[in-house]
């Protein structure tokens, strides 16, 4: 099997990494990553084991290799991009997106008419360049044909990943599971972001209020978009976030907060900015969702470091 990463960063890398136990990989990453790749491996530590990995790597796609998958590890932020840069690869190809939020399965319908969607609810944190550490994990990898539906080319990608040591599991309704992870990441992320806390301080009450709102207008218009999530109801998967996601993962710091910090845009228009702009198409109002949203471009546009600081 031969797999080729697009955008290899924190999730891409490892990934990358663990599949080389079991296929041929290559991966599209930045130049300083590659070199130290080349020279020592991939150095990756935390849940997932401590181990060093030898792939391929590089900032280009070898000329004419052929790919079973094409992973897309990107930023939400940067999918338009690198599918335009690397559109000949993507023609025709099973092209997985393994990102956070709303939208990217979308744009990479754009240049195959083969998508597989993905969802992934492990941390990743940098520790040094193609060094990462894998801190925690509150659930499998779910991988389904993008926009429904389950067969051989999923369930093929899904064996894989589960030869390698990775827990994965196919869905009929990767939408669905989108939704799902989306609203785990809009309720956490840009509160975690702006307040500069881990998700467990996120049970504070007064946050708790806020992530109620969150959640409520995105469970509206996830209805009206047609997709069924897992719960019947927002209330009860509030109380799946409070009893189980925010537990998994009460010392994660949101990748949104380290991206402020580095004054580099978030992903907040693929998550509660595409909750108030699906809402807004739709007729359901998301003032809630919409006012985190505006709170987060404000921030990126001050830049990075602490807010308040010369
Ligand atoms: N980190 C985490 O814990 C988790 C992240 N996710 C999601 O997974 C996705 C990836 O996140 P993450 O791995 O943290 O992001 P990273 O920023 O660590 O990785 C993306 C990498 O792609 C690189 N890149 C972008 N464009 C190109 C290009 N044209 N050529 C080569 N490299 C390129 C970026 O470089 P540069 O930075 O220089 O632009 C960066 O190194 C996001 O959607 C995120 O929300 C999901 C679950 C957990
Ligand atoms: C790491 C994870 C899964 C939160 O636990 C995440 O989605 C993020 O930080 O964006």
């Amino acid at each position: 099997m031969r797999i080729l990463i697009l955008g290899a960063g924190a999730v891409g890398l490892s990934v990358a990494g663990m599949l080389s136990r079991v296929a041929t990989v290559h991966a599209v990453c930045r130049a300083r990553h590659a070199r130290t790749i080349a020279a020592d491996g991939f150095s990756m530590s935390g849940v997932w084991g401590e181990a060093r990995f030898r792939f391929s790597a590089a900032e280009t796609v070898p000329e004419q290799e052929d790919w079973d998958y094409v992973i897309v590890a990107c930023k939400s932020t940067d999918t338009r991009g690198l599918a335009e840069r690397f559109a000949p690869v993507l023609v025709g190809r099973e092209v997985v997106s393994l990102q956070n939020g709303l939208g990217n399965e979308e744009i990479l319908a754009g240049f195959t008419d083969r998508v597989i969607g993905g969802t992934i609810i492990t941390g990743f944190e940098w520790r040094g360049d193609a060094r990462v550490h894998v801190s925690v994990e509150a659930g499998p990898i779910r991988l389904g044909r993008f926009p429904e539906g389950a067969d051989p080319a999923v369930e093929g990608l899904v064996a894989l990943l589960r030869a390698a040591g990775l827990k994965a599991g196919s869905t009929p309704s990767i939408r669905a599971a989108l939704w799902a992870k989306t609203l785990y990441n809009c309720a956490l992320n840009p509160l975690g972001a702006l307040m500069g806390v881990a998700y467990g301080a996120l049970a504070h009450p007064q946050a708790w209020a806020v992530i109620e709102g969150i959640v409520a207008e995105a469970c509206a218009v996830c209805a009206a978009d047609g997709v069924t999530l897992p719960w019947p109801g927002a209330e009860a998967y509030l109380e799946h976030l409070r009893t189980v996601q925010l537990p998994a993962t009460a010392d994660h710091h949101p990748s949104m907060l380290q991206d402020l910090q580095r004054g580099r845009p978030t992903e907040i228009d693929f998550l509660n900015g595409a909750v108030a702009s699906r809402g807004a198409a739709l007729g359901i109002p998301t003032p809630v969702n919409a006012t985190l949203a505006r709170l987060i471009r404000f921030r990126e546009s001050l830049g990075g470091g602490v807010a308040g600081e010369p």
